[in-house]
């Protein structure tokens, strides 16, 4: 792995604070981080080295999955941190921050290869790349590479605004669009599930698969993210970007060889085959809500409209359920669902692939039937992989039953989304990021989605908070003979 410079924008936020410190923490303890590394931490506020070291210190003992008594490495790691006030409009402190990165390359004899990470909110991330460029910063002899959160435009149109913007100082092949799915290990491990093991892979097609289901429900409401969130609904913060990739992983077909592009390809023919939503027949497919109070895990709750920050009247969508086609020769004819909302009865993402049960009736002459066969794919808050067969149970008059195979991956220390995103960063494999051709198609696909919303003519049904959600949504799998699992 490359010696490097990690800069970091919004070293003083909350995602830095719970995720990142601690991603790098790990990977330096697990001795996945280059041998040599510097860190500069940047911020508006004023603050010293030192100040700044403890504070990551502080974040590591609260956030960290691992811990060690061992204090020298602990110091070892802090030793990397400097810190920088920037004001990301102030263009006199980018060249201030170049002194910090080439003084830290000299003391440290590392190449200039130079990570960026925008930890900040999105409408810096432009100026940024824009200044980084300008500053000289971009210069190098080495790498540089960017990475960038979530959200990645508002909409089709300032996505591919910020694309361009980005493009002045960084090629495609520099940018590391981070979603945090992607680094989920259940997530990264479809890919084996459906290439590694001959017998799904024969079966992975619309010959055998009747329908598939991708779930993400939460339990939480909206906490204290009102501002972003009532602007930006399931639809923009969940369903664009999440749940559309976990639809890519699942029906990507095998490609030519295992390789960061040959998977992007793969992904991004599925988008390109995604049947087109119409503005006006949105509705048909398209189910959106809003949770009203309830009860959550045994606790009251109060309904969206009561919680803190969102405004009077909202309509915005705390809840998705939607009804997919891909038309191509392998999935042609084969409905994926997605649903995902706050609120919910259950903390639980997972996809369900349900097979055809062309023997439905063999076993009705003896008052049985088989169910379904079904693959579930388990992918937080546990990782496991389930397999639904039918089978006689001797103790209840020989009855045929559905039993569970199962396969339950140990949780712990299994590395946060984070670890595994940042360490494919440094080592420079861009597999599980998004490509923008595939944000772009996502938001190409939502657009006609977004307008019909805001127009009002797709109905914003209500749901209980701690139910999986409206009946309609419910029945959008009826209409196909299915129902949720
Ligand atoms: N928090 C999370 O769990 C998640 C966050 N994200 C995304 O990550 C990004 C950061 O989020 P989060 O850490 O929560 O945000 P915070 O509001 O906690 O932190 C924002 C950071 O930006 C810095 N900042 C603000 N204004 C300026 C400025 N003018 N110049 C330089 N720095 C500035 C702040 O520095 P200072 O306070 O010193 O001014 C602070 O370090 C956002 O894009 C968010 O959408 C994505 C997924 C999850
Ligand atoms: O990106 C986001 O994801 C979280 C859910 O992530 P998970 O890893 O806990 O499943 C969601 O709560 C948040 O609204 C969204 O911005």
């Amino acid at each position: 792995m490359d010696s490097m410079t990690f800069v970091l924008f919004g070293a003083t936020g909350d995602l830095a604070k719970r995720k990142i410190f601690p991603a790098l923490y790990n990977l330096f303890l697990d001795g996945n981080m280059p041998t040599s590394f510097s860190v500069i931490g940047l911020g508006r506020r004023e603050m010293s080295h030192d100040e700044f070291q403890a504070r990551v210190e502080d974040s590591l003992v609260t956030f960290s999955r691992r811990q060690t008594d061992d204090q020298s490495k602990m110091e070892g790691f802090l030793k990397a941190f400097r810190y920088n006030a920037l004001d990301v409009n102030n263009p006199d402190d980018y060249k201030k921050l170049l002194q910090t990165i080439q003084q830290r390359e000299e003391e440290l004899t590392i190449p200039e290869n130079r990570m960026f990470y925008l930890s900040v909110a999105p409408e810096f991330f432009d100026k940024i790349a824009y200044q980084i460029k300008e500053s000289g910063i971009a210069t190098t002899k080495g790498w540089k590479r960017l990475i960038i959160e979530k959200p990645f435009g508002h909409d089709l149109k300032s996505a591919q605004q910020l694309n361009r913007n980005l493009s002045v100082a960084f090629e495609e092949n520099e940018i590391y669009r981070i979603d945090h799915y992607l680094g989920k290990p259940m997530v990264q491990n479809l890919e084996a599930l459906e290439f590694a093991n001959p017998v799904l892979q024969a079966l992975w097609n619309n010959q055998y698969i009747a329908n598939v289901q991708i779930t993400a429900s939460e339990t939480v409401g909206v906490e204290e993210r009102a501002g972003y969130y009532d602007q930006s609904g399931a639809i923009r913060d969940m369903f664009q970007n999440h749940m559309l990739q976990m639809l890519m992983m699942t029906a990507m077909h095998l490609p030519k060889k295992i390789s960061p592009d040959d998977i992007r390809k793969q992904k991004k023919m599925v988008m390109e085959s995604l049947r087109p939503l119409q503005k006006q027949e949105v509705a048909k497919d398209i189910v959106r809500a809003q949770y009203d109070q309830g009860e959550v895990s045994g606790e009251a709750v109060v309904g969206y409209q009561e919680e803190p920050g969102v405004k009077a009247g909202s309509m915005n969508d705390t809840f998705i359920a939607a009804r997919l086609w891909i038309d191509n020769d392998f999935w042609n004819g084969v409905p994926f669902y997605i649903r995902t909302g706050k609120r919910m009865t259950e903390k639980s993402t997972r996809i369900v692939i349900e097979f055809k049960n062309p023997i439905k009736d063999l076993y009705s002459s003896n008052n049985d039937e088989t169910a379904p066969n079904l693959l579930m794919i388990e992918i937080n808050p546990n990782a496991g992989v389930t397999l639904q067969l039918n089978s006689r149970n001797l103790l209840n008059n020989g009855k045929l039953e559905p039993i569970n195979v199962d396969f339950s991956a140990s949780q712990d220390d299994m590395p946060e989304a984070y670890e595994l995103l940042i360490m494919d960063a440094i080592s420079g494999d861009a597999t599980f990021f998004a490509h923008w051709d595939e944000v772009e198609m996502a938001w190409k696909l939502v657009q006609p989605i977004l307008e019909a919303f805001e127009g009002n003519i797709v109905p914003l049904h209500r749901y209980p908070s701690g139910s999986m959600g409206p009946e309609a949504s419910d029945q959008l799998l009826k209409e196909n003979g299915f129902n949720w699992w």
